[in-house]
């Protein structure tokens, strides 16, 4: 059942091109109208660019700052890289400039408040890679890892602090499975494959990965181990940090191999120093992940439950006793009502639940039956297959149908965060509020959220939030409710960031997360790998 990890179908919901309709119906344009009845609109044109349709307009309207990086520096990449893979003519930088969250897609349309890269490099090798950042740290220029650049916390902003000049280095040339354990069930995937490339790769083998983030289509190995990536299938298969059993990355202090057997008592674990480190520390080449071999069956189901409560209560019955499921996906009452999980399809009372199992075909009968006894003695209505195919069908889109919904006058973005059972609810309701406040009852805020990563102690949240966008200062506007809802969570006890990982945007809170101390061992573990600084300034450590 290789397919379900391939592109899907559908050529609208694949980020590289423009889809042939809108993919925001004529109804749901029309409801979005009726409730915010924005005042803002685009605020430029939009065209395609590597992201999503963003505006590359911007850039063609207004000449891009010359680049910064000097004679004796460019000189230098060129001969360690070859000079066509030192690139400096707009567009390839433009297309390295922003990630893709909420204010990235903005600055997309706001010329003047976006930064471009230097220059950028294109490395095939490790060796290349440790002779790069030499020349950066001889010439003081700033180095961006940049994978599938679908960061949405500022990951790949182009910053350059003290320095004189920044670079994305660019990891799409890192392309290939290096070795296939099918004895041990494990793979070594170089950091710039994309997630279908991966999974296409070890499909020839029988074997995938099965991480399914929603940025599948863009994302890459090096940029899932970087921010400790959670797919959608991590509540049985494992968040994508949970699956490394080894890695390599080049510091500017050298390279490091990390992870020699599957256990160890030899200290504490340093892959875990590189898995989160968010391209600060060095540049992770090579990832070695436990793989499975592609699965024999497939169920993914629907229940109405009648409440957000009640539906949580169900996942932590199923994450702590079991049958545990590998998808599980409970939308609160606003979502449901929205129709979010299921594009508009499905909306309705109570909240929806979806739930799911991949791999052998007894295993999976086996736990959807007992799911299936034990949800219809609770009281659960079930809804079958329907249900969770229109899910499935439109789970790529999201990205595309943002930019859509940007353009009709709205704020839209996405924030997550993980909290343990006992204080799940407090959490929803807390940061819930916080956004409602900070946006102000005038932009018409529509705030949701659903659980969508169980663990035996507690679980993720998600919130996507919509509301009227501020024409005088939409960047503010979205800063400040984003600062409230972070404010909220740390002051809840729950993490700052359970998937999307610390960025720039999250920087400020990392001392709240790990207290001073833990701020401070990171920063000596900085000053080890990356003496001169040149490691992404600005992200994971402010
Ligand atoms: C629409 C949308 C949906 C998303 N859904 C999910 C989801 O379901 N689950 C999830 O976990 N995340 C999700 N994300 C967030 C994002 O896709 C993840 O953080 C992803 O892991 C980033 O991978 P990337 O290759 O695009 O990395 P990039 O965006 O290129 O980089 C992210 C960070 O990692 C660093 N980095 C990248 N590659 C390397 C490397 N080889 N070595 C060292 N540092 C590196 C960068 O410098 C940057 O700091 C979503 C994003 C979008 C836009």
């Amino acid at each position: 059942m290789a397919d379900d990890f391939a592109l899907p179908a559908d050529p609208a919901s694949a980020w590289a091109a423009a889809p042939a309709t809108p993919l925001v119906s004529e109804q749901m344009r029309a409801l979005v109208t009726q409730i915010f009845e924005p005042t803002a609109t685009a605020t430029h044109p939009r065209s395609e660019d590597r992201h999503s349709g963003l505006a590359q307009q911007a850039q063609i309207d207004a000449p891009p700052p010359a680049s910064a990086l000097c004679s004796a520096a460019h000189a230098a990449f060129a001969a360690a890289l070859g000079p066509e893979h030192v690139r400096t003519d707009a567009s390839t930088r433009a297309a390295h400039a922003n990630g893709m969250s909420y204010l990235d897609l903005l600055r997309h349309r706001l010329p003047a408040a976006r930064a471009l890269p230097d220059a950028v490099l294109e490395p095939a090798d490790e060796g290349q890679i440790a002779a790069l950042l030499a020349v950066a740290a001889e010439h003081a220029v700033a180095v961006v890892p940049f994978g599938g650049g679908t960061s949405v916390v500022g990951g790949v902003t182009p910053a350059k602090g003290e320095l004189r000049a920044v670079v994305a280095l660019d990891l799409a040339r890192l392309d290939r499975l290096v070795e296939l354990d099918e004895v041990s069930r494990t793979a070594t995937l170089q950091a710039g494959l994309t997630g279908p490339a991966a999974d296409a790769l070890l499909a020839a083998h029988g074997f995938t990965l099965g991480h399914v983030p929603q940025s599948f289509e863009r994302a890459t190995i090096g940029g899932y181990a970087a921010t400790r990536s959670a797919g959608q299938l991590s509540t049985g298969w494992g968040r994508f940090d949970a699956l490394v059993e080894r890695l390599r990355a080049v510091t500017p202090a050298g390279t490091l191999v990390l992870g020699r057997a599957p256990g160890t008592a030899a200290g504490p674990d340093l892959k875990q120093l590189l898995l989160g480190s968010e391209g600060a520390f060095g540049v992770i080449t090579e990832v070695t992940v436990r793989v499975r071999p592609l699965p024999q069956a497939r169920r993914h189901e629907g229940w109405r439950v009648e409440s957000f409560a009640a539906g949580a209560a169900l996942l932590r019955r199923l994450a702590q006793d079991g049958p545990r499921p590998d998808l599980a996906r409970l939308s609160d009452e606003t979502e449901t009502a929205m129709g979010f999980a299921t594009g508009g399809e499905q909306g309705g009372e109570g909240c929806l639940l979806l739930v799911g199992w991949e791999g052998g075909e007894a295993d999976v009968n086996g736990r959807a039956l007992a799911t299936a006894a034990l949800l219809q003695a609770a009281g659960a209505h079930p809804l079958g297959e329907p249900a969770a195919a229109s899910w499935r069908s439109g789970r790529f889109r999201a990205p595309r149908m943002r930019d859509e919904l940007i353009d009709l006058g709205v704020a839209v973005e996405t924030l997550e965060t993980a909290a343990s059972w006992r204080d799940l609810e407090r959490v929803h309701a807390a940061v819930g509020e916080a956004l409602r406040d900070a946006l102000g009852e005038q932009m018409r805020p529509v705030v949701a959220c659903h659980v969508s990563h169980l663990y035996a102690a507690g679980a993720s949240l998600y919130f996507s939030v919509i509301a009227r966008r501020d024409p005088a200062d939409p960047v503010g506007q979205w800063q400040r409710a984003k600062h409230a809802a972070t404010d909220a969570m740390a002051a809840a006890g729950a993490t700052i960031t359970h998937h999307h990982a610390v960025g720039a945007d999250h920087a400020p809170w990392l001392a709240a997360e790990v207290g001073e101390e833990g701020v401070a061992l990171l920063r000596a573990v900085k000053a080890q790998l990356d003496p001169a600084g040149i490691m992404n300034p600005g992200k994971l450590l402010a």
